[in-house]
């Protein structure tokens, strides 16, 4: 398994009056490295595939462990991992790591959808060759496609 990896700064502007980066902006750094893999990792701007192509991948579930805080100036690296590879639907991971700890985990499952009328729709053969790249061992994969499908017993948590 390879994980894509990004690094991330945390901004003035990011943090309450604790100096802990606030909830809210951990959703938008997720997305931020979301929109980041689609361009460095699968070769398309997000960004293409939502104006030209009319195709999303709107958020259906989501859990985030905050483990210890990231505060202003701190420089997370983010690594990223594929946990499912469904029919429809991706279930990412990230884990924001300062030197050797996790401060954050998030798991998020985005479905392919098409925008105009907001229908799930198989993702394509040329995406899901990509996410394969990044999927964790014993990573849950729909039956009928590319990758072989793992039993509940070999499933991480999610
Ligand atoms: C996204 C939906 C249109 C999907 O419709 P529906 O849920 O009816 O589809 P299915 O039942 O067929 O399921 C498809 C697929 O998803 C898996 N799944 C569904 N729900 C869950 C869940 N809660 N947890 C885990 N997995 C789930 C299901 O198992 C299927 O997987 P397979 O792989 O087996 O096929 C509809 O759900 C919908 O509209 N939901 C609301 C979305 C929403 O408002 N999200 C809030 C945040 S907005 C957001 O994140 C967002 C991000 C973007 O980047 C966007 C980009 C472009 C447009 C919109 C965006 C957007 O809203």
């Amino acid at each position: 398994m390879t994980a894509y990896s990004t690094v991330l700064q945390v901004r003035f502007g990011h943090v309450d009056p604790a100096g802990i980066a606030y909830f809210p902006r951990i959703f938008d750094y997720v997305h931020d490295v979301f929109e980041e893999v689609w361009e460095l990792h699968v070769g398309t701007r997000y960004y293409h595939l939502l104006l030209e192509e009319k195709i999303g991948f709107p958020l259906v579930h989501s859990e985030v462990d905050f483990k210890k805080p990231l505060r202003f100036g701190d420089r997370p690296i983010v690594s990223v991992t594929c946990f499912k590879l469904g029919r429809t639907s991706i279930g990412l991971r990230y884990r924001f790591m300062l030197g050797d700890e996790v401060h954050l985990e998030a798991r998020m499952i985005t479905v392919s959808t098409h925008l105009e009328t907001m229908e799930p729709f198989p993702i394509s053969d040329e995406f899901r060759k990509r996410f394969e790249l990044l999927l964790e061992p014993g990573a849950t994969v729909a039956s009928g496609t590319r990758a072989e499908p793992t039993t509940a017993s070999q499933r991480p948590h999610p």
